[in-house]
């Protein structure tokens, strides 16, 4: 029987990128037997060659760093600099997990009087990967290369918007000699997505997207203790602006833009929610507007770059109009509209809205519109950034310390920023966030913890048993001693 097909194309051009066959449940379930059949070899090799192969697929990528760029750029509309950038991340991301798997996950014993204390750290066998569109390779690959590293096998299902950007990582891992089944591809959507969740052979779970989805994966795993399960969602991120002297408004309203509408909103960690003082801070407003009114928005290969480019598709760019228009609708004040210059493209203009006395939905808005809450103090502003159930990324733009750190202490997220953008954190840095943004397991830095167990051992060369207090004859032995 003939497969549905899978078609990816450029939300720029309408053009198509990648076509080829969605896997079906029994195309997954192979998958996760070649996977399993390869497991125990490769963890059996010395983790000296197992770190050779990733180095080998880090100079397969710097070789075809354009390609992917280009792919990447192609499929998700990101423009070429900013995907040249995440060829970049994806080759780093191997030193980085080198580096963490020894420091979070490495191997140590302790010789003591009686025996010998060991700790040594397990792979848990094939996990399953759920990539995300907006980061098609860096994202997945953040998995997959501390994955691979400890000894698991890996079976990758990338989003159905970016399948070609998964073949050409694949072509990588290919090009540096990753044994036969050790990371398979299965192409297609939620139902594909489902089918590998559901599989009873896999040791674990390893998702990056939306909180919906990641919800729907909780439930689906929720008798399933056994499994490891790690959820990377989304987030409806804050950002206070307070107290900044007259000098450094511009830069701030800077910071400002940047959080907000860096990959057209199209960041986990983007500033969805600006909170300003009551009026104080109309200046700012003004800086964030010249500077949102100043930014391109163009096609990945535009010349100049443009600083966005389109959302991922039109149903993505309809989904923001629907949310932006209720916002209106329930009594938020347009400051700069959300435009769509062309109805058949996704292209959208980035937008700030005033929703301070509009009901607003606790709802991840994943494209370039800022909402501006004002508030009357500097509590009131905490308060309202806590004021969700999400807690990926929170920043403060303020010149005053005392400010950073009480807002340190009280906000609720795991990334929080001071006088930075809310996005671009760090891969040397542990990545995850709290409330409805995760489930505890944090990524980057620490995905090491989630790709192996920790085993601990008490050992002696020799076999030594004996039975003291409460043997009969103990009492007795002592005495002749
Ligand atoms: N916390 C983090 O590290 C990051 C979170 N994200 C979040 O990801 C979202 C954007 O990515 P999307 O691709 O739109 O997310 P999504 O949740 O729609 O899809 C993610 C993956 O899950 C699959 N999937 C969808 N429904 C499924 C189901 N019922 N069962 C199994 N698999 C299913 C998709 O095919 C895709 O591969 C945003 O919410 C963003 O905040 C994105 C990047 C980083
Ligand atoms: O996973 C890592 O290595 C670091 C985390 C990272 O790259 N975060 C990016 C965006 C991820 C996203 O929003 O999709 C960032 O903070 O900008």
């Amino acid at each position: 029987m003939s497969r549905p097909e899978l078609i990816s194309t450029d939300p720029s051009t309408g053009e198509e990128v990648w076509r080829g066959a969605e896997a079906s449940a029994e195309d997954v379930a192979k998958a996760v037997e070649a996977a399993r059949a390869a497991q125990p070899a490769w963890e059996a090799r010395p983790l000296s060659e197992r770190r050779e192969v990733l180095q080998r697929f880090q100079n397969a990528v710097r070789d075809r760093r354009e390609d992917l760029a280009r792919m990447i750029s192609r499929e998700t509309g990101k423009p070429f600099w900013e995907t040249q950038g995440e060829a970049d991340a994806v080759m780093a991301k191997v030193d980085i997990s080198m580096t963490a798997y020894q420091e979070r996950t490495g191997n140590r014993e302790k010789d003591g009087e009686h025996f010998r204390q060991a700790l040594r750290h397990r792979p848990h066998g094939v996990l399953a990967v759920l990539g995300p569109y907006n980061f098609p390779a860096h994202l997945p690959n953040g998995h997959i290369v501390p994955g691979l590293l400890a000894g698991n096998t890996m079976v990758f299902k990338p989003s159905e918007l970016t399948p070609g950007t998964a073949a050409l990582m694949k072509e990588c891992w290919d090009a540096a000699g990753l044994p036969d089944g050790c990371l398979q591809i299965v192409q297609g959507g939620g139902p594909a997505g489902k089918a590998l969740a559901g599989h009873s052979d896999i040791n674990g779970l390893l998702f990056t997207g939306s909180a919906g989805t990641g919800h729907a994966l909780a439930r689906q795993f929720a008798d399933r203790p056994d499994k490891i399960l790690a959820l990377e969602m989304g987030g409806n991120n804050p950002l206070i602006c307070w107290d900044v002297r007259e000098n450094d408004l511009e830069a701030a309203a800077a910071l400002i833009v940047q959080s907000a509408f860096l990959s057209a909103g199209q960041r986990c960690t983007n500033a969805r929610r600006l909170i300003v003082r009551d009026k104080v801070h109309d200046e700012i407003l003004h800086y964030v507007n010249e500077i949102a009114a100043d930014l391109i928005v163009g096609a990945p290969f535009d010349e100049p770059q443009p600083f966005m480019g389109p959302v991922v598709s039109n149903r993505a760019a309809d989904v923001l109009q629907e949310q932006y228009l209720n916002l209106v609708m329930s009594g938020a004040k347009q400051i700069r509209p959300l435009e769509r210059p062309d109805a058949d493209k996704p292209f959208l203009s980035p937008a700030i809205i005033d929703a301070t006395n509009a009901d607003r939905p606790d709802e991840e808005m994943f494209g370039p519109v800022l909402q501006l809450i004002r508030v009357a103090d500097f509590d009131a502003a905490v308060r309202e950034a806590n004021n969700t159930r999400f807690g990926l990324s929170a920043g403060l733009i303020s010149d005053d310390p005392e400010l950073y750190e009480r807002f340190r202490r009280e906000i609720r997220a795991g990334i929080v920023n001071w006088n930075r953008p809310t996005n671009g954190a760090s891969s040397a840095a542990p990545f995850g966030g709290v409330g409805d943004s995760g489930n505890h397991r944090a990524s980057a830095y620490y995905a090491a913890d989630y790709c192996a167990y920790p085993v601990a051992s008490l050992e002696h060369d020799r076999i030594r048993g004996e039975i003291g207090v409460g043997r009969a004859s103990y009492g007795e032995k002592k005495a002749a001693e």
